[in-house]
């Protein structure tokens, strides 16, 4: 069966968000040095390329990632093509997305060039979160590294997905996915306490 990898290649260098810990990767031992092993170490943001945000990221309250059910993330999902919107409306989801569906990955192709951090990338719309809920849809996936505009303070979309009790996925790469039903796996890391965790976000035709 044909896996589909939709996560962001992580290397020194990638770009995270601005101010955020960069992304390192380097051997802590060589194996000239154990005389047997080369062991990797790693330094990074919770937030590194793909990734699942907690609600504890934007909510002291707000669930951690070890509180949420592995369920969100492995099922079946739907890709919407929204490649062609500034900001992602309640209409354009009434439109398109079917009852029932609990899984939306969202396709807005808006982070074209992936060696930098986008400058601006189209955000979810207050009153799409409320469509989104009474359709179902549990998790909401990106291919941008937000689901609000970057510059943000109060994070709308954030409380108001959460609100409808609506997880995010955020930095996907669907550049090369077509519209339609799959199965997703994206599961975070054994992470306790953590406020998100990076993902290998791969899709699965059904
Ligand atoms: N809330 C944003 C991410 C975010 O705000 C952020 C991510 C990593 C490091 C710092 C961040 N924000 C403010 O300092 C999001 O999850 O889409």
């Amino acid at each position: 069966m044909k896996i589909y990898d939709i996560s962001m290649p992580l290397y020194n260098g990638v770009p995270g968000w601005p101010g955020d810990t960069p992304y390192t990767f380097g051997l802590a031992w060589t194996k000239e040095e154990t005389g047997s092993v080369n062991v990797g170490k790693l330094s990074l943001s919770t937030h590194t390329g793909t990734h699942v945000d907690a609600p504890f990221h934007f909510r002291d309250e707000g669930k951690k990632l070890n509180d949420l059910p592995l369920e969100l993330y492995a099922g079946k999902c739907q890709v919407m093509d929204v490649s062609h919107m500034t900001s992602i409306t309640a209409n354009s989801i009434k439109e398109k997305v079917p009852k029932g569906t609990k899984r939306l990955l969202l396709k807005t192709m808006a982070w074209r060039d992936r060696s930098v951090f986008p400058e601006t990338i189209p955000h979810i719309e207050r009153e799409a979160a409320t469509v989104l809920a009474s359709l179902g849809v549990e998790l909401i996936g990106v291919d941008v590294p937000s689901v609000d505009p970057l510059d943000s303070k109060d994070l709308l979309a954030h409380h108001s997905l959460l609100a409808h009790n609506i997880h995010i996925l955020e930095g996907l790469v669907l550049d090369s996915i077509e519209e339609g039903n799959y199965e997703l796996i994206a599961l975070p890391l054994a992470l306790q306490g953590s406020d998100a965790s990076p993902v290998r976000a791969v899709l699965r035709t059904l």
